[in-house]
């Protein structure tokens, strides 16, 4: 217990020197769900509110995120809201079922008497976090599922620093396994986690936390621990999640989080719409790694039924006319026709995560070159720091450089992570887009800069 009060403190300290995050991707404040229509008339913006929101487990490896999803679809199918979804039917790649974990994000659907929820179900273990943020991109709020015989754990604090990052802006935490713990320590449990949740910019004092056994509820326990916290998790999302609003004003765009092909038809992407209304036979960009290729919406389809137009929100999938599946990467961007330009550089705010926050031990020197995790992409990433500076020790701030190796979409304020040996190492925010740079033959190390 000792070493999570160290960690907290030091965490404490953490989110004063990291940059704040403005998530472009991210939704409009709750309090335009109130007064959309007014707000709309004066700025004439139109924000239209519906009543479906997408929803996820994250949190630390075997905390209990698949068996309380399972729990949940189990729960409502009793009342005839959803389709029961077995934990071996979440968990379905044999690799899945050999090691007992989650590898990829699971999808399940469900209704509550006042919503439909689309849930991602997100892999804790550290080697999967490139699927937890893709699951969790697609999130406007967010289960954290903390057990509390362990209490929170490092991924339990990746998974939040990635929330935050892909633009959550809520978070609910389920604190499971409360069957194998006393009350005490479920009470240092809910302090630390308050703690927590408030340094990565949640605001810790109002976030739900609702105990339970989803062990139990799956079991069909009705004791208190069992079926009934999961009737009251849910009568929790229901209220503390805001309708959502969403911006369908702007251009569409929508990241890509999978592609497939149709025989006789063509390529199928999938993804969920962050902004704006596509229709179809809109023309279209689809950008990234380097690409930009013109496109029109052949069709789309919302639940496998074609739709003349869908919303930001809506998960779809879209029929591209001309397009060849091997030109399609998860990650790209289907945007509507020229509303985005590709850039493989950009000057960025940045902060080096200490060793206690689970960052580097040494200092960081120019051309230091690791992968970088921003949306649902990853790609190979120079960083260079400002000349004035000779290098950056883990726990410091301050402006860099940054060559991709390919060009990618980013916009100011979007967030983004460097990981290095699968571990978050750094933060940031793009604060310019900068003429794209040459990289000779592919190689990010014999990129010559303009600013030494
Ligand atoms: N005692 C107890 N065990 C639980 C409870 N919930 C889950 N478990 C067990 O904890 C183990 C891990 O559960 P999972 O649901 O696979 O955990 P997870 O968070 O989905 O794990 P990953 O997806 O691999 O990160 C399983 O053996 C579960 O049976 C609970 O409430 N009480
Ligand atoms: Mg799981």
């Amino acid at each position: 217990m000792n070493g999570r009060l160290i960690i907290r403190t030091i965490y404490c300290n953490f989110t004063r020197k990291t940059p704040i995050n403005h998530d472009v991707f991210s939704y409009k404040p709750a309090f335009f769900g109130v007064f959309a229509n007014k707000l709309s008339t004066k700025t004439e913006t139109k924000f239209v509110e519906k009543k479906h929101c997408n929803v996820g487990t994250i949190g630390h490896v075997d905390h209990g995120k698949t068996t309380l999803t399972a729990a949940i679809t189990k729960v409502l199918a009793n009342d005839g809201l959803a389709q029961f979804t077995s934990y071996d039917e979440i968990d379905k790649a044999p690799e899945e079922k050999a090691r007992g974990i989650t590898i990829n994000a699971a999808h399940v659907g469900y209704n509550t008497k006042l919503r439909h929820y689309a849930h991602t179900d997100c892999p804790g273990h550290a080697d999967y976090v490139r699927n937890m943020i893709s699951g969790a991109s697609q999130m406007d709020a967010a289960i954290l599922v903390v057990a509390a015989n362990d209490g929170p754990m490092p991924q339990t604090r990746e998974h939040l620093l990635l929330a935050k990052q892909v633009g959550i802006q809520y978070i609910l935490v389920y604190v499971n396994k409360a069957d194998l713990v006393d009350d005490e320590l479920l009470e240092l449990v809910e302090i630390e986690m308050r703690e927590l949740l408030s340094d990565f910019g949640y605001d810790g004092s109002s976030v739900p936390m609702v105990y339970g056994s989803a062990l139990k509820a799956l079991n069909g326990d009705e004791s208190e621990l069992g079926v009934p916290s999961i009737r009251k998790l849910l009568d929790t999302m229901d209220k503390y999640i805001p309708p959502i609003v969403r911006d369908l004003q702007s251009p569409f765009l929508m990241p890509i989080d999978n592609a497939f092909t149709v025989p006789g038809r063509g390529t199928v992407v999938v993804g969920t719409i962050k902004r704006g209304i596509m229709k179809k036979n809109d023309e279209s960009d689809l950008m990234g790694f380097g690409y930009n290729i013109k496109t029109t919406l052949s069709d789309i389809q919302i639940f496998k039924k074609s739709v003349p137009e869908a919303v930001a929100g809506d998960n779809v999938g879209v029929l591209l006319r001309g397009m060849k599946i091997k030109a399609v990467e998860t990650g790209m961007l289907l945007c509507a026709a020229k509303s985005f330009t590709l850039s493989n550089h950009y000057k960025a705010n940045i902060y080096f995560l200490t060793r206690n926050e689970g960052g580097r031990k040494k200092p960081v020197f120019s051309k230091y070159s690791q992968q970088m995790f921003s949306g649902t992409w990853n790609i190979a990433c120079r960083i260079d720091l400002d000349p004035s500076m000779h290098m950056m020790m883990p726990g410091d701030h301050g402006e860099v450089y940054l060559t991709l190796l390919e060009g990618m979409v980013m916009t100011q304020g979007q967030p983004f992570t460097i990981r290095e040996n699968n571990v978050t190492v750094a933060t940031g925010i793009i604060t310019e887009t900068l003429e794209s740079i040459d990289v000779p033959k592919g190689k990010l190390g014999k990129v010559i800069m303009r600013y030494n």
